[in-house]
């Protein structure tokens, strides 16, 4: 076996480095293979800026239909993806503020975090994998007996933000984006669902259409008022650390769930 055969090599270098540790002195110990460490790019996130981590689910489009994900929203996927930025956002350090919505989670470090000497692809992949195992981990807990098929996978993007302007906007992009789509998808499969219109029909039903057309045929078609949506579905989930105080002591410790617009009252400008 060639993970055999491996592991035995290595213990016969191990035994032949030990050995040379006595013979040699320590400003020797290198190996002729150091330079290899050369190779590796600097990829240090510049300081005094926010580093934002972005998380998509890949090919969820594929997914959501394998497992059956109700449409426009399903609530135990949007469960599932809180909770596993919850997972993040608890076993990783100096995450202040998360912001998801769809198959998408991102993530914003503390601007003066100095968590694996800021280092983009060590914070990067340790929110992926943290993610990713927190979603299969929890599964049960949102889909019950419903099976999970295949392992999901998640890319990650890092991005950083100089000034407190640039980070809001950043997040309200997020939640424009969330807010187009899911206005876009309610009407959608209200046409479908409801109306009857296949999705050829819905689709060109929708074409050219502004917002305002859209609310327009929900209220007079179907009686629906769309700001009386569920705010998860309009706005996205954000999760932030409550400050509880514990025997006079003021600690972050709990979790609030919040819309972006709140941010700003919520947490001093300096941190945010
Ligand atoms: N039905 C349903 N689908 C969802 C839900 N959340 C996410 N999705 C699906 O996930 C997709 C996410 O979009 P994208 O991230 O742009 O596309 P993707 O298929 O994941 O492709 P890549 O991100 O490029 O790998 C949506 O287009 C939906 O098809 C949900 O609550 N219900
Ligand atoms: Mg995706
Ligand atoms: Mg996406």
């Amino acid at each position: 076996m060639l993970i055999e055969t491996l592991a035995s090599a290595g213990r016969s270098c191990f035994a032949a480095a030990s050995l040379r540790r006595f013979s040699r002195s320590s400003a020797m110990a290198k190996s002729k293979f150091e330079y290899v460490r050369s190779f590796e790019t600097d990829d240090t996130c510049l300081r005094n800026c926010y580093i934002v981590v972005r998380l998509d689910g890949r090919n969820f489009h594929k997914f959501a239909e394998q497992h059956q994900f109700a449409k426009p929203n399903d609530d135990r996927a949007l469960g599932l993806m809180s909770r596993s930025a919850r997972s993040v956002m608890e076993e990783l350090e100096d995450i202040t503020i998360a912001y998801g919505q769809s198959d998408e989670f991102s993530f914003v470090f503390k601007r003066t975090t100095t968590w694996f000497k800021r280092r983009a692809s060590k914070l990067m992949t340790h929110v992926a994998s943290q993610f990713s195992s927190s979603y299969v981990f929890y599964w049960k807990e949102f889909f019950g007996e419903q099976p999970l098929l295949y392992p999901p996978g998640f890319d990650g993007r890092v991005v950083l933000y100089p000034t407190n302007h640039n980070l809001r906007d950043y997040l309200s992009w997020r939640q424009a984006d969330c807010h187009i789509n899911n206005l876009y998808n309610t009407v959608f499969w209200t046409l479908i669902q409801k109306g009857g219109l296949t999705t050829t029909q819905a689709e060109d039903r929708l074409k050219g259409t502004l917002a305002s057309d859209k609310n327009e045929i929900l209220f007079s078609e179907f009686d629906t008022n769309y700001n009386n949506e569920s705010a998860v579905h309009r706005k996205g989930t954000t999760l932030i650390w409550e400050k509880v105080r514990y025997s006079g002591v003021i600690k972050s410790a709990q979790f609030l769930q919040i819309s972006v617009e709140d941010i700003p009252s919520m947490c001093p400008t300096s941190s945010v």
